[in-house]
């Protein structure tokens, strides 16, 4: 039987942009990937702290169906925001290749996200689990920082970032063109990151 070759991005998408999606297109390409399985972070504990609020899963869950809908190749797993307690990609790629035994797996992160990845719950068995696979990411350095299986890809530099989406949002500017748009009427239709309580009829988490 043949390997299904799998990548696996994980983000917090609060929103996701053009820039996580130009980078997951390029891996596929690279890298020959049957899929690319996006993963929604539950609780990013780096993301969490005094005056940080990261937007209800749900939320964050269904803008990023919405921008992966079009491509046959792009899948969303629910597996992190369904789990309680902090996000790990250790339970991430445990729980992944449990559902998907015969599926190599390719974490794919950018280079800021892999600049911390030393900090990260039980590195040294993260690559037991996947490959990694580190992409260019304007303003970072792209660095292996001493991880066993990781391989670095030059992507499309977008310089985009969810938090500069969310300010312009709060700050009645266009972001038009910098996440799907799609994203752009649900951010509309829920009201989100204008500094009020957008309900889905969720508990936050
Ligand atoms: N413009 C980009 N180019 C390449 N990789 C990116 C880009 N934006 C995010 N990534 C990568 O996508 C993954 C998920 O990122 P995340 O959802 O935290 O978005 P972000 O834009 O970094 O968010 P924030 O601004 O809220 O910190 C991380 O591995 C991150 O490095
Ligand atoms: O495992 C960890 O300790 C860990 C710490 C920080 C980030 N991550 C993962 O890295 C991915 C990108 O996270 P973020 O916070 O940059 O959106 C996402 O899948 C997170 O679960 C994982």
């Amino acid at each position: 039987m043949v390997r299904r070759r799998v990548g696996v991005m994980g983000g917090t998408f609060d929103p996701i942009h053009h820039g996580h999606l130009v980078a997951a297109s390029e891996v596929a390409a690279r890298f020959e990937l049957d899929e690319v399985l996006f993963v929604p972070t539950g609780r990013p504990w780096q993301k969490e702290g005094v005056g940080k609020h990261v937007t209800n899963s749900e939320h964050r869950y269904l803008m990023t169906v919405v921008a992966t809908a079009s491509n046959p190749r792009f899948t969303v797993s629910r597996v992190d925001i369904e789990r309680s307690g902090p996000t790990y990609t250790i339970d991430t790629l445990r729980d992944l290749r449990k559902q998907r035994p015969e599926d190599e797996l390719f974490f794919i992160t950018g280079a800021d996200a892999l600049e911390q990845i030393m900090t990260w719950k039980d590195v040294e068995e993260l690559t037991s689990l996947a490959h990694f696979v580190g992409v260019t990411r304007p303003g970072h350095e792209l660095r292996d920082m001493g991880l066993k299986d990781v391989r670095l890809l030059e992507v499309p530099a977008m310089a985009i970032s969810s938090t500069d989406c969310r300010d312009r949002v709060e700050a009645g500017d266009p972001v038009w063109y910098l996440v799907p748009d799609g994203v752009v009427q649900y951010i509309n239709k829920y009201q989100l990151y204008r500094g009020e309580h957008t309900p889905l009829g969720v508990t936050s988490s």
